[in-house]
């Protein structure tokens, strides 16, 4: 033991390179990362076909030495300061546990070489065994004690001779063993990188060695100085240490602790190791299921969602793998691409279709757009352009510079939520249905077989605005277009039908809402154009008797009726019907009732007025009301800007008179207007349209004039209102009316003995309201309202003259044929009463039938100039244009007095200003005077006033 002394403590582990002490194994010894392999004990035991030692080549291995602590013997003399010498390269093995008795008892009994149960386990060489100082960049501080703590007044460090033989023996392959192999001196300085030098020759002999062991007092037990990692032991870290530490390990750790490494100090210092979290604290509240933020500034960053797996077939993946080089584990991970900015997509249909953002605002608009927009200034670009919510661009720039407010569209702006209160249940019926008498009346009546109207239409010209059928109101099909579906553009019936056959709010376009104040009404679901159809108005036609009943009956209780005047003094009853018995009356309505003649027979339709009707916009139309008296008036709560105050009639166009010049001047026209050319287009088709219009002429006269006269003729006063009326209420074309004209008219008026009917042939409504809803109108429970003709503006009122023959007028007889004269929308020149044969009443405005010889000033939609010499047949004359195209399908009126039966047996007539506004009369059905004589009578007359 001296010896092995003498040789630690002497030269032969003392070097130049050597360190202070052999310490550099402490950390490895407690936390840090295993520094030194040796084989478990066990599984080497276990392992009886490892190599033999012999075979073992360890290049990069030095030196390897089991270090163990050991009491520091009495006769040890240590400089202070003095170190063992371990070299500075000298690896550390770990010694495999071993109890101490079983080493001793090794030791003492068997020499260590010869002994095989006592052989030292060998360094595996297949595990790479590496120099922590180095790799922890220590060395340059030297070697150390465990935990940094210095050597002196420690125990002595003593190598067991037996395990370094047996680990000398392991690694230099028995050499040491080997009989003749000279001895290192102990002064030879161990070379550690020498492995054969590194293990060094003991020269005592064991059992010298042995016998010097005081065998009197027990051998302190020997401290093995045990990786911990290898002895199987769990690896303990430092905090545990410590606290299992007893009072005395605990002071040398805190006296030491001063002195730890800085890799221990590095690791003193996280927070780990001070159990601090520094992880903010959240708070969660869930409410209902539902996560709910509390202070979302705490909130850590969401955690993206897991990214969708893609499916891949095994077989794939594997191939894959192999594929792709295996990365180094230790590689940095690639540093996360930079989020590039989300771009804005934009929809590539609707509001912006097509849209990016023009830099020029001028790109995709027509030559006269641009002109327009130029002018424009205030639709010019200017500042910041708003990214979010951009302006509308092409189309909804296009909106603007026609003079139209943008509004949101129809995707934008929604239909009305669910869950709107709804009308009480009601029969609906897409189609008219004749019901009682009305059928077998209105198969008695020959009406529109004869006169069905033709078109000559090209396919080139759609049957556009010149169309003879679109004139007459008449809508185009097989039997009376040659143009073909494709091509015609005059069946908004079948359009409509087309429209709607699928169903749907969006195709039908049309819903029910609750207004505020008007009860229910109807909106738009979709845009409209102008004058497009939107929704027929169908019901139940009755005659005027089913309607009395039904009113007396059925109705009484009711706050409303849904009756309108309809053809051939019928009337449509839309309590069993379409929705379009909601729609609301304005004063500056958006749409129009009117009448068409549909394959023979009559239909009613709303159609969209001059401007297009937007998604969401209440659908209106003009009642064109008239209240019967004061009582049963209504207070209008249209809101419009020209709202009549009431639901009433229209009023009365007053025409501002014309200076004496302008008079001169016309009448200069008119005379001119004889030999006048015909303008280009005129020209073009005059012989077409002559004889085309000739013949609807014919057809239609026939119809008309058969309707006025069937005026019996019984009433004289009520002719001569009517004829007051048919002057007054020319609310139609009044442009187009001369004084000459109105003269004429007069004058054939004059000539007739009897009652000059008026025909207006017109959509009305009468709907009797119980309410009292204005408080203009008396305390009556029930009051009758009559809802007025509605007619729009511009259609015709066409008046015939009754007593009128065809070729002569013959006063004082019953008119035999149809002599009429232009009412209110015909600009005769010279026509005086006597050479007046006919006027043909017509639902368009483009027709005016004058007397024969006469030539007449008529108006079309289209803008002709038509001129036409009467003759003994009617025929079309010069036209002017000023009616919008629109105008054309306004309706003629049919006017509806208010009781029923013969004139004389009248007991309520209908007030003077209700006559002259040529408008539908309504009242209570109570309290009128007709109620008086018992039910209320609603009669349907030609003419305002006529009684059939
Ligand atoms: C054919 S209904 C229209 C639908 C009706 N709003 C409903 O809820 O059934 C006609 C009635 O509606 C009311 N009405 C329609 N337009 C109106 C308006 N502009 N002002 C006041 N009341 C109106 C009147 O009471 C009128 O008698």
């Amino acid at each position: 033991m001296a010896e092995l002394d003498s040789l630690l403590c002497g030269s032969s582990f003392t070097s130049n390179d050597s360190i202070e002490t052999s310490s550099s194994n402490s950390a490895s010894l407690s936390s840090t990362p295993p520094t030194i392999v040796s084989p478990d004990s066990m599984s080497l035991a276990s392992e009886p076909d490892l190599p033999k030692p012999e075979n073992i080549t360890v290049p990069s291995i030095q030196a390897v030495i089991t270090v163990t602590d050991a009491p520091k013997p009495q006769n040890e003399q240590r400089e202070p300061g003095q170190q063992t010498p371990v070299s500075k390269d000298a690896i550390v093995v770990a010694e495999p546990p071993q109890s101490t008795e079983s080493t001793e008892s090794t030791e003492s009994t068997e020499p260590a070489q010869s002994s095989p149960a006592s052989r030292p386990r060998r360094a595996r060489s297949s595990l790479p065994v590496y120099n922590l100082a180095r790799l922890a960049g220590t060395d340059i501080h030297g070697k150390r004690r465990p935990k940094g703590d210095s050597t002196v007044d420690k125990r002595r460090r003593t190598i067991s001779e037996g395990t370094h033989a047996n680990h000398v023996d392991s690694i230099a392959g028995g050499e040491a063993d080997a009989p003749g192999r000279p001895n290192h001196a102990p002064e030879d300085k161990v070379d550690a990188s020498d492995a054969r030098r590194s293990a060094p020759i003991l020269h005592t002999p064991k059992s010298a060695r042995i016998s010097k062991k005081p065998s009197s007092s027990p051998a302190p037990a020997r401290l093995t100085r045990r990786a911990t990692r290898l002895s199987g032991a769990p690896v303990e870290n430092l905090t545990v240490k410590l606290s299992t530490l007893g009072k005395r390990g605990k002071k040398a750790v805190e006296k030491g602790i001063g002195r730890l490494s800085r890799e221990l100090l590095r690791l003193r210092d996280t927070n780990e190791f001070a159990h601090i979290d520094t992880r903010p604290v959240r708070y969660t509240v869930w409410s209902n299921g539902k996560y709910v933020d509390v202070d979302p500034s705490q909130e850590a960053p969401a955690p993206e969602p897991p990214r969708k797996k893609v499916k891949v077939d095994e077989k794939v993946a594997d191939e894959r793998k192999a594929a792709t080089p295996e990365k180094p584990e230790a590689a940095a991970p690639a540093p996360a691409p930079a989020k590039k900015p989300r771009q804005k997509k934009w929809l590539e249909k609707g509001l912006y279709a097509g849209q990016e953002a023009p830099i020029d605002i001028f790109k995709g608009l027509t030559a006269q757009e641009k002109k327009k927009l130029a002018s424009l200034p205030e639709l010019m670009p200017r500042g910041k352009p708003n990214k979010t919510f951009r302006q509308p661009m092409y189309n909804g720039l296009r909106i603007l510079i026609h003079g139209r407010d943008f509004k949101l569209p129809f995707d934008v702006c929604n239909p009305l939520p669910p869950g709107q209160p709804k009308p009480a249940a009601y029969r609906t019926m897409t189609k008219n249905r004749f019901v009682g008498d009305a059928a077998s009346y209105w198969k008695k009546t020959p009406h529109f077989e004869d006169f069905a109207s033709k078109c000559v239409c090209k396919p080139e010209d759609g049957c556009g605005e010149d169309c003879q059928n679109r004139i007459m109101l008449y809508e185009c099909d097989e039997t009376n277009c040659g143009v073909g579906k494709a091509h015609c553009q005059n069946r908004a019936f079948q359009d409509l039908q087309e429209r709607t056959k699928k169903g749907g709010r969006y195709r039908v376009g049309v819903e029910v809402f609750k207004t505020g104040d008007r009860g229910y009404g109807v909106r738009s679901n979709r845009c409209f154009e102008p004058n497009q159809i939107i929704m027929e108005y169908t019901g139940e036609i009755i005659t005027v008797a089913e309607c009395e009943r039904r009113m007396n009956e059925e109705y009484k209780d009711n706050e409303c009726y849904y009756l309108m005047s309809f053809d051939q003094n019928m009337i449509i009853d839309a309590t069993t019907g379409s929705i379009a018995r909601f729609v609301n009356h304005s004063c500056s309505p958006n749409c129009r009732m009117i009448k068409w003649i549909v394959s023979g027979q009559p239909r009613m339709a709303l159609f969209a007025g001059d401007r297009p009707i937007m998604t969401g916009e209440e659908l209106t139309y003009d009642y064109n009301f008239d209240p019967f008296s004061a009582k049963n008036v209504q207070k209008c709560l249209c809101g419009s800007p020209n709202c009549r105050g009431v639901l009433g009639p229209k009023p009365k166009e007053v025409k501002p008179p014309k200076p004496a010049k302008e008079q001169k001047k016309s009448a200069k026209t008119s005379k001119a207007s004889k030999t006048t050319k015909p303008s280009k287009v005129a020209a073009k088709g005059k012989a077409v349209v002559k004889k085309t219009v000739k013949t609807s002429i014919k057809t239609a006269t026939k119809r008309k004039l058969k309707d006025a006269f069937e005026f019996d003729g019984d009433d004289e006063e009520d002719a001569k209102k009517v004829k007051k009326r048919k002057i007054k209420t020319a609310t139609g074309i009044k442009q187009a009316l001369s004084s000459a004209g109105l003269k004429a008219a007069k004058g054939a008026a004059k000539g007739t003995a009897k009652g000059v009917t008026t025909i207006k042939r017109s959509v009305s409504t009468i709907s009797v309201s119980a309410k009292k809803r204005t408080g203009l109108g008396s305390s009556s429970s029930k009051v009758l309202k009559t809802k007025a003709v509605k007619v729009a503006k511009t259609k015709p009122s066409t008046a015939v003259q009754r007593g009128v023959s065809k070729k002569k007028t013959t006063p004082g007889k019953k008119a035999t044929g149809p002599a009429a004269a232009p009412a209110t929308n015909t600009k005769s020149t010279t026509a005086t009463a006597a050479k007046t044969k006919i006027v043909i009443p017509s639902r368009s405005p483009s027709l005016t039938i004058v007397a024969a010889g006469v030539a007449t000033t008529t108006t079309t939609p289209a803008g002709q100039k038509k001129e036409t010499k009467a003759g003994s047949t009617p025929v079309l004359t010069k036209t002017t244009t000023t009616t919008p195209s629109s105008s054309r399908k306004g309706l003629p009126k049919l006017t509806i007095s208010g009781s029923g039966g013969k004139t004389s047996t009248r007991k309520w007539t209908p007030s003077r200003k209700a006559l002259e506004a040529g408008v539908m009369l309504a009242g209570s059905p109570k309290k009128s005077p007709a109620t008086a004589a018992g039910s209320p009578r609603i009669k349907l007359v030609n003419g305002g006033g006529a009684s059939k």
